[in-house]
């Protein structure tokens, strides 16, 4: 065992980070006798604010800048992490974060929007950087294996979660565009030999502009780079949503404008100015005076006319209510708040939202709070077709059944911010008319694009070993479940035409002698898979990022009703793990619920997964048998856990987030009691589980009586470390034993 064994722990934000500081103090007394350190880094959106401006900071505010650390940590052999969600901010949120901040003493400078100065040039570039998904990306020096564990989806057959019935006159229904758009206009190459590119806008005067010098490529990178057209866009728009009022269904937007930081904040900006076209005419000099940015969503418009005169705010906010009353219904995210679907970027995230739409007979929620069909608007047409063949399943097969249907594990290549999803430093707004090309050196033009003023030009990357490692991960998973995979691929889509070579060229490096692999159009893939699964069957499917992405909520909402019981494993390509918890996010609304009344629904399951095989790895590359048997012995507790229906509820006063943590303990000393492989552990963990199980009535009223009252943890994004910890460790008995 090397010294330095540890396995590192992250600090997140909300609903996981709020359950970070119940199950750790478990984590770490069931792991100190067994030479395991369990070291924990700060991840948060607060603490990456903190480490980017120590220059504001007195010396005891400072914080060391965790998230590089653990991006170099994750190139190493020896990296052992454990992630859990965290938020990936959108500029309101990043804006409130810095105003808490703030209001705690921290002299951070605020957000500029509109930077003049150097100085505040330079503050917006380290803003940009904690801006939207920072984090995942800089971890995720690896492809992606997410997957539903055996007792995850057995439960789930037996205990089948809600699934709103589908009609075939549903008039839900995807809107994507046709002509002009990311898909339509993308170009591909595959890079012969390593070189250096730049990209240069030359306007119709022949000006020229450098948008990116020296970008370095490696031989057998694919690059490819693509246009979204300004005025195609708005004429789509325009269209579907006079198209929604027509037809009398809720206008939806689905974006991803966490991820795709860049891109998608300007066309969630252009849905909000035309579906409220009247008004942004009417008041343009007014909004521009108070520097309205709708690429931050229709709230902050709304923030904004807090500066108003009272007469001047009346009138806009009387033009509003006109807009929304001749607009078509926009569908909702908060109905008592008021709170629509335009309102933040973030609030609605294409990879959940759209399957919990799906799950829920293809409705979202009016502003009466009542369900009602939906147009669902997915500008881009690249992988809006898997959810447009989904909804027509639904519509022809019905709702899928739980308690039958098969699985679809998800091998992702996603290394090394692979495609879209590493696009955001090479995306572009584009300030004239003209072309934009990516040029090489020696001066040979390697892709070329027409461009007009307000287009968004990207390039997007993915690099040779990856894509090798990922088509390795697929063979090794298809053998490994005895399981078709189908590679989601297009040979009409000029990047996925270059990655198909690929794979033709690296899997006869593999032996798939009696495995059923291929490679199907994004949506054959789906109709094969959709078909498979309401037979039962179970079919790996094999993505590119953002499929890995929108996939790994899609089938295990509807399979399990939540991605947070997936497993989801990224093998480090330098030999070490990185174990994601779950497949979704951070869960805001559940630390709503907990400041209110004190219950936190957040399910740790997939903490207790991830921590499972953190263990294993662990055991193998340490030589460590106690962390094997530890690992062995917290999936026997997540089994019972599930079996004996110990997750937490989403009504107050019932067991929630700490009362299934305390579960997970009892059943994990349990495990450990019983088991043979280790004598040492047997006799400590015989005495712990003597002592929880002698007071698991005790522990479980003291975890149910302090529910039904606020909470104060002083702060959402930087709480108090005290007060939040009090506040998730509130069984004095349960604390007496793990200590
Ligand atoms: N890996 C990562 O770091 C990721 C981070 N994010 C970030 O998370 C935030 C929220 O994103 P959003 O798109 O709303 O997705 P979420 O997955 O956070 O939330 C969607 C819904 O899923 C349910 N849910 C998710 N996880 C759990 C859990 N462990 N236990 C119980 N229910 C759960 C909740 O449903 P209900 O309300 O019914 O309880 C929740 O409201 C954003 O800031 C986003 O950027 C998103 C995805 C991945
Ligand atoms: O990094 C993010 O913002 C989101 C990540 C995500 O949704 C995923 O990997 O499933
Ligand atoms: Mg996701």
């Amino acid at each position: 065992m090397t010294k330095t064994a540890k396995i590192v722990y992250t600090k997140t934000d909300e609903a996981p980070a709020l359950a970070t500081r119940s199950f750790l103090p478990i984590v770490q007394s069931f792991t100190k006798s067994s030479g395991i350190t369990i070291e924990t880094k700060d991840i948060s959106l607060a603490a990456r604010i903190l480490a980017a401006f120590p220059d504001f900071l007195t010396e005891d505010q400072k914080v060391a800048d965790a998230l590089a650390e653990l991006g170099e940590l994750a190139k190493k052999p020896e990296a052992n992490i454990i992630k859990l969600p965290n938020i990936s901010a959108s500029i309101p949120q990043l804006t409130d974060a810095i105003e808490e901040l703030q209001s705690k003493g921290y002299k951070i400078p605020s957000y500029p929007d509109e930077p003049k100065t150097d100085a505040e040039k330079e503050i917006k570039t380290r803003y940009d950087k904690i801006k939207g998904s920072a984090v995942n990306p800089v971890l995720r020096e690896g492809n992606s294996d997410r997957r539903a564990p055996k007792a995850v989806k057995n439960y789930a057959r037996k205990n089948p979660h809600s699934m709103g019935a589908w009609s075939s006159d549903s008039k839900t229904h995807v809107a994507t565009m046709s002509a002009g758009d990311f898909a339509h206009n993308e170009k591909s190459v595959t890079i012969a030999d390593a070189t250096n590119v730049k990209i240069v806008h030359t306007d119709t005067n022949g000006a020229q502009t450098v948008l990116k010098d020296n970008l370095a490529l490696l031989k057998g990178e694919i690059i490819d780079a693509t246009v979204m057209s300004k005025k195609a866009l708005l004429d789509f728009l325009d269209r579907e949503i006079k198209d929604a009022k027509a037809q009398d269904v809720l206008m939806s937007l689905h974006m991803k404008a966490t991820m795709m930081k860049v891109s998608d904040p300007i066309i969630f900006g252009h849905v909000v100015r035309t579906y409220f076209k009247s008004l942004f005419e009417k008041h343009a000099t007014t909004f521009k005076e108070i520097g309205v940015d709708v690429n931050n969503g229709f709230g902050n418009l709304l923030e904004n006319l807090e500066e108003l005169p009272t007469a001047k705010r009346e009138e806009i906010e009387a033009d509003i209510k006109t807009a929304l009353e001749n607009g078509p219904d926009l569908a909702m995210v908060n109905s008592d708040n008021g709170i629509t679907n335009l309102h933040v970027p973030s609030d609605v995230i294409i990879d959940a939202s759209m399957p919990a739409m799906i799950r829920t007979s293809g409705q979202m929620w009016n502003a009466e709070g009542k369900q009602q069909d939906t147009k669902a608007i997915i500008p881009d047409s690249s992988y809006a077709g898997v959810y447009i063949a989904t909804i027509d399943f639904c519509k022809k097969h019905g709702a899928f059944d739980p308690t039958t249907m098969g699985t679809v594990p998800n091998v992702g290549l996603m290394a090394q911010k692979a495609e879209e999803y590493g696009s955001h430093d090479k995306t572009f707004e584009i300030a004239s008319n003209g072309k934009v090309e990516v040029i090489v050196a020696s001066g040979s033009v390697l892709l070329s694009h027409a461009v007009e003023t307000g287009d968004i030009w990207r390039m997007c990357q993915v690099k040779d070993a990856p894509i090798q490692d990922w088509i390795k991960l697929a063979v090794t998973r298809a053998r490994a479940s005895q399981t078709p995979a189908v590679f989601w691929l297009d040979k009409n889509r000029a990047h996925d035409a270059e990655l198909i070579k690929k794979v033709n060229q690296y899997l006869p490096n593999h032996d798939t002698t009696g495995l059923d692999i291929r490679i199907l159009s994004p949506i054959d893939a789906t109709n094969f898979t959709l078909e498979r699964i309401k037979d039962g069957k179970d079919t790996i499917s094999v993505t590119g990022n953002v499929l890995r992405d929108y996939l790994t909520d899609l089938f295990p909402i509807l399979e399990v009703g939540t991605s947070a019981k997936m497993l989801s494993i990224v093998p480090l390509m330098n030999g070490g793990g990185l174990f994601e918890t779950g497949a979704g996010g951070s869960a805001p609304k559940h630390v709503q619920q907990f400041i209110k009344e004190n219950h936190l629904r957040w399910d740790s399951l997939g903490e207790f997964l991830a921590l499972a095989v953190s263990l294993e790895h662990f055991a193998i590359v340490n030589n460590n048998e106690k962390a094997r048997v530890l690992g062995e012995t917290l999936d026997d507790a997540s089994d019972k856990l599930l079996e004996n229906k110990k997750g937490p509820s989403r009504k107050v006063n019932e067991l929630d987030n700490r009362g299934s943590h305390f579960y997970l303990a009892l059943y994990w000393a349990e495990a450990l009691a019983k088991q043979t492989k280790d004598e040492e552990l047997k006799t400590e963990f015989s005495k712990i589980y003597a002592e929880l199980s002698a007071n698991e009535e005790t522990i479980i009223n003291e975890l149910i009586d302090c529910q039904g009252k606020s909470v104060n943890i002083d702060g959402y994004y930087y709480p108090n470390e005290d007060l939040v910890s009090n506040a998730m460790r509130p069984s004095k008995v349960l604390n007496n034993i793990l200590s």
